[in-house]
């Protein structure tokens, strides 16, 4: 007969939802009991998906995901399992959503170099061209090794120290504002761009590591998917109706399998027993499992550990998370404004508006069917959320804020038909630096003390939805 498990998922976002599919599909020669505490009435964490009544979709959380990589294949994986192929929307390498992503500076709205012909000649506001940078880059480091090796520096001197500060300040900037709505002057290189620094370590110049570097065969456990997402050079993807879908359906084939999903139940602490197992005390009292996967952000975990596991306590609670307030606004006109993903405004420009997304170029297919409509989303604050923040402010200073932003930095003079303002506190890890070692440590305690834990989530290994859903996998085939 096949021995028994059971396991405790705490965190029922997109983390603890992929790492419990991955249990409940492995067979013998052991199979799972899996509970899933989540604190909130709804599972998927930051994926939050609103269709209006008119049809038009609108994302508080994430809106799309690269399939590229171990972590692209894994999340694209997950969505041909769970039988979404016919949903996903993806967009691929000649849509104007990928080619054309923007900044704003000086007042107006610069394309970034996309393809060779732009990285050619110098591009305003860049005083050099692209390729210039990355071939001096090339001629002044090549087969030299001037790594991080033992050492960690900022994004922005990254940037600085091989390329420029113009490359720092408009590109780098902006880059991390756009992906983590962080402060490229405190994330770390070596966490955020592991790639980078390994071209950087491995051959001395960025370019000669990026030519050289080998893709990584799709191999024989790929889905279908997979093989269409390279054929057809898919370049981010989403679902219709949102990327709740995703939730919705993992949801739905969880509580199929038989994992018991607990809505409404908060972990408040957590003990290892001395016979190996863990104790959970929740909103719903205590209940023991063989091993414990924590899917919630680091912070939240270091308060649950704090009475048992001080030092590991405090080493999870320094992964501290930012705010960004979300802005969706819909327009009732087919607005002719910039063909594009988005654009993104560097610190420099404006700390507090990180950028806005064209979400109707990018999916039009998330557009109301029935009436003409222009979806953007303006998101704001993030490392920069004090010098937005007012006490006592309303949601409607917010609102006003981006429908500024959408006015002043696009032209658009029509007011929104919809608004809706998604305050997401604490949202996304910041990966500063020193994080690297700081996860090697807090992973290292787990492993000296034996403690019968994951730990899964986007606070540790990559904050991208793809990653969260790769590293959700390795954890679970792990136990
Ligand atoms: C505004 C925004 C835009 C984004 N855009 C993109 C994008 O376009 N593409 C992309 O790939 N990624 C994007 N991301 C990143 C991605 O959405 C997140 O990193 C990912 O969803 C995190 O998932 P998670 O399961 O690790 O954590 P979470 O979603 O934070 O889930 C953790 C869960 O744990 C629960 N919890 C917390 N404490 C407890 C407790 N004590 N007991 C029980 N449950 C608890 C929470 O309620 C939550 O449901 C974006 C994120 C944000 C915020
Ligand atoms: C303006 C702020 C933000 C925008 N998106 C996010 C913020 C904070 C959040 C976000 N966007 C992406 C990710 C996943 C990162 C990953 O590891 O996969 C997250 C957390 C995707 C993304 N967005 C941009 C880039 C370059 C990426 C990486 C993947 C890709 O190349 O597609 C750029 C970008 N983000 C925003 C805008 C307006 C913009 C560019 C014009 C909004």
């Amino acid at each position: 007969m096949a021995a028994s498990k059971s396991v405790a998922i705490v965190g029922g976002g997109i983390s603890g939802l992929a790492a419990a599919f991955r249990l409940a599909r492995r067979t013998s020669p052991t199979s799972y009991k899996v509970t899933i505490f989540e604190s909130t009435d709804r599972a998927g964490g930051w994926i939050q998906s609103t269709v209006t009544d008119e049809g038009n979709v609108l994302e508080g959380g994430p809106r799309s995901v690269r399939p590229a990589g171990l972590s692209g294949r894994a999340a694209l994986n997950l969505v041909y399992e769970l039988g979404l192929q016919n949903s996903i929307i993806a967009v691929n390498s000649k849509h104007q959503a990928v080619s054309n992503r923007y900044i704003y500076v000086y007042n107006k709205l610069h394309k970034l170099p996309s393809g060779l012909m732009s990285m050619l000649k110098p591009i305003s506001p860049f005083s050099k061209s692209l390729m210039y940078m990355i071939l001096r880059d090339w001629w002044m480091h090549y087969g030299t090794k001037p790594s991080l090796k033992d050492s960690d520096e900022s994004v922005y001197q990254f940037f600085q120290r091989r390329f420029s500060t113009e490359m720092a300040d408009f590109l780098a900037d902006p880059f991390c504002r756009g992906t983590s709505a962080g402060d490229a002057r405190k994330l770390s290189m070596k966490a955020c761009f592991p790639q980078v620094v390994n071209y950087e370590e491995q051959y001395g110049s960025i370019l000669a590591g990026a030519l050289l570097d080998k893709a990584i065969p799709i191999s024989e456990a790929d889905c279908p998917l997979v093989y269409q997402a390279k054929k057809e050079r898919w370049r981010m993807w989403t679902l219709q109706n949102g990327m709740e879908t995703l939730v919705n359906e993992l949801f739905k084939q969880l509580t199929k399998c038989g994992v018991n999903i607990q809505l409404n139940t908060k972990c408040q602490q957590m003990s290892f027993l001395s016979d190996g197992k863990v104790m959970i005390n929740s909103s719903e009292g205590l209940q023991d499992f063989d091993h414990v996967i924590c899917a919630l952000p680091a912070k939240n975990l270091g308060a649950i550990l704090s009475s048992q596991h001080p030092t590991l306590s405090s080493k999870l609670s320094k992964i501290e998370s930012i705010t960004v307030a979300v802005v969706n606004l819909i327009y009732d006109e087919a607005i002719p404004a910039v063909n594009g993903f988005g654009h993104l405004v560097p610190s420099i420009e404006s700390p507090g508006i990180l950028g806005i997304i064209y979400d109707s170029c990018g999916f039009p297919q998330l557009d109301s069917k029935t009436k003409s409509s222009t979806r953007f989303s303006v998101l704001m604050g993030g490392a920069w959320f004090s010098q937005i923040h007012k006490e006592n402010a309303t949601d409607d200073y917010y609102i006003q804020m981006a429908v500024n932003a959408v006015r002043n930095q696009l032209g658009v003079k029509l007011e929104p038909s919809t608004v809706k303002l998604s305050m997401q506190r604490d949202c996304i890890p910041q990966y500063t630096i020193g994080h690297l070692p700081l996860v090697r440590q807090i992973f290292d305690y787990i492993a000296m003390h034996s403690l019968p834990m994951s730990l899964v989530g986007a606070s540790y290994q990559g904050i991208g939805l793809a990653d969260c859903i790769r590293n959700a996998n390795l954890a679970a085939d792990r136990i």
